[in-house]
């Protein structure tokens, strides 16, 4: 079980002239900081599998790094399975798998010799190594380029060559920010029946995402974020039930909530 409570990160803007026109009028812009993510919370359990979704920008990517430590927390608690990991990010690293959007490849190495360097620094044995990719290559169909050297990859291949590196070392909650985005219709369903095994084995998975479909397919929980603040948390039915129409409707839903309740505030303070 992962728990995510009130999670918060400010960036300092040197340069307020380099923000957007939509950044500058957002919200979040407070004196010289940028409060991306201002209060996140969800959770995801054993055997289940976490979408999170939010517009461009709403503050997930900045939401998943500091799941995986790249970011530290300016308030707020990660919890697994009860400990507290924002003050142990060495445990952190052991306990999460995390594939980031931009996480290069080692170019000159092979798929299998960059799969198998994260497992060497995660102390892991070379038996042990050698075994788990042999079960990745199978799940992630990675055999046919897994010995080639990873500078001509295509996306695909980068992809799941990515998200076996994540995995290497058997963590026990798994963290993917948009892990489809770029892929072909087959490469995706690979990736999502992996998802599936995950699940399968009862490792939560939390994933980032644009494609509701993915969702519906996959999801047991829904977390939606806007503006840097968790708008919904709950189960996928919850979600369903927000709208009579699509989960596409629902997610408006969301986002619309945020809309009405700031313009009803507004009008009874007019
Ligand atoms: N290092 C940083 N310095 C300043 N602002 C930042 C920094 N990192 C992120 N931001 C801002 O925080 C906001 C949230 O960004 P984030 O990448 O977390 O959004 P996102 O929900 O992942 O968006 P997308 O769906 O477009 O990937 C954006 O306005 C972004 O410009």
């Amino acid at each position: 079980m992962i728990e995510i409570r009130q999670l918060a990160k400010r960036f300092s803007i040197e340069n307020p002239k380099k923000l957007s026109e939509s950044e500058k009028k957002d919200p979040r812009m407070k004196g010289r900081f940028f409060h991306s993510v201002q209060n996140v919370s969800f959770q995801c359990g054993k055997g289940e599998v976490l979408g999170l979704l939010g517009p461009n920008g709403a503050g997930k990517t900045t939401t998943l790094r500091m799941l995986s430590t790249a970011l530290q927390p300016d308030s707020g608690h990660i919890l697994i399975n009860g400990t507290d990991v924002v003050s142990n990010p060495v445990i952190a690293r052991r306990k999460i798998g995390f594939l980031s959007g931009t996480t290069g490849l080692y170019g000159r190495l092979t798929g299998r010799e960059n799969i198998a360097y994260f497992g060497q620094l995660h102390g892991m044995s070379n038996v042990d190594i050698a075994n788990k990719i042999d079960t990745l290559s199978e799940l992630l169909d990675l055999d046919t380029f897994l010995d080639r050297r990873c500078e001509n990859f295509s996306t695909g291949m980068k992809q799941k060559t990515s998200i076996a590196r994540a995995v290497i070392h058997n963590p026990d909650v798994v963290i993917l920010d948009e892990p489809t985005t770029g892929l072909d219709i087959m490469a995706t369903q690979t990736v999502l029946n992996f998802v599936r095994s995950l699940k399968d084995a009862g490792t939560p998975v939390i994933f980032s995402t644009h494609h509701l479909d993915e969702v519906a397919e996959l999801c047991d929980r829904v977390t939606v974020i806007d503006k840097g603040e968790t708008k919904f948390d709950d189960s996928i039915s919850a979600f369903r039930g927000l709208a009579s129409g699509s989960l596409h409707d629902s997610f408006l839903t969301c986002l619309s909530q945020e809309h009405a309740a700031h313009h009803s505030v507004a009008s009874e303070r007019g």
